[in-house]
């Protein structure tokens, strides 16, 4: 079995001293075609790889190329696996047990053993079981959704929603004795108010922040979602790494070592 995927990304961050989860979320928009953006994508991770302590590819850009794009997602996992870089797949899965089983079965085991899968639990708290039961067998992990970066998620997120999942994703870390756990939580970076509170109602989840970047949120303000030693948190930046200047690598790379140092730099103030 891998090296388990909490224990790795804990290692990474401590040996490279970063937080940083570089997001590759390529839009076919930003290129002459399939062949160009596959090229593009990869060039990214291998130039910014050594400022990262992870990586997240966000499934619907490569679903939206069909089978070419999944082929080209399984190049960009294998890349970051001969790297030695935790993968954070961010497909928000979630669906009726039997069908979670078959999710967690795709991207939980075989060639994705160890890889961690971002979870919607919307379906209720038993149909996050077969990601739990696979992340534990494989060496993964889950992030589960509890309060999203977009301004919206209050519609549904507020009223209490997103406190049961953190009483939820904390129960379940909880079952898997002292330590960081398997199953983490989705924390928006675009929250810097409430990240206390989500850190001390989820002592054991590795907490993924996205936000940083386009969306507005700042290194400076996220030293909150981190356990002390700085370590229990990673913080994702997509379109502000990979389209830091168009498709500018050198800007690419800046734009990496600026986010990571920053986030350093929070943690010492
Ligand atoms: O609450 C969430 C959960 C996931 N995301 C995903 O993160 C990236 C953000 O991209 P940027 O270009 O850095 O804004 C994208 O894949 C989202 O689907 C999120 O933004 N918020």
């Amino acid at each position: 079995m891998p090296t388990p995927f909490a224990a790795a990304l804990e290692e990474r961050t401590l040996r490279l001293k970063t937080r940083l989860c570089i997001g590759l979320d390529p839009r076919l928009t930003a290129y002459r075609d399939a062949d160009h953006l596959r090229q593009h994508t990869l060039e990214v991770l291998e130039l910014t790889a050594p400022l990262a302590a992870c990586i997240k590819p966000q499934l619907a850009f490569y679903e939206a190329l069909g089978v070419p794009g999944l082929e080209i997602l399984e190049e960009v996992c294998s890349l970051a696996r001969a790297l030695e870089l935790p993968v954070i797949l961010d497909a928000k899965r979630g669906d009726i047990g039997s069908t979670a089983e078959a999710y967690a079965a795709a991207w939980l085991t075989g060639r994705h053993a160890g890889s961690a899968l971002t979870v919607n639990p919307f379906l209720g708290f038993r149909t996050l079981d077969p990601f739990t039961a696979a992340a534990r067998a494989h060496g993964g992990a889950l992030f589960v959704l509890v309060k999203t970066s977009n301004p919206d998620q209050a519609d549904l997120q507020g009223s209490g929603v997103s406190e049961k999942v953190a009483a939820e994703v904390a129960r379940l870390g909880a079952e898997e004795g002292p330590g960081l756990s398997s199953v983490g939580a989705v924390v928006g970076a675009t929250h810097p108010e409430e990240l206390a509170h989500w850190r001390a109602a989820m002592p054991q989840a590795t907490l993924l922040l996205p936000g940083l970047g386009a969306q507005g949120a700042q290194a400076a303000d996220l030293a909150a979602a981190f356990l002390p030693g700085g370590v229990g948190a990673v913080v994702s930046a997509s379109r502000g790494i990979q389209y830091a200047d168009g498709l500018n690598l050198e800007a690419s790379l800046r734009a990496a070592q600026q986010f990571r140092d920053e986030l350093n730099a929070a943690l010492l103030a």
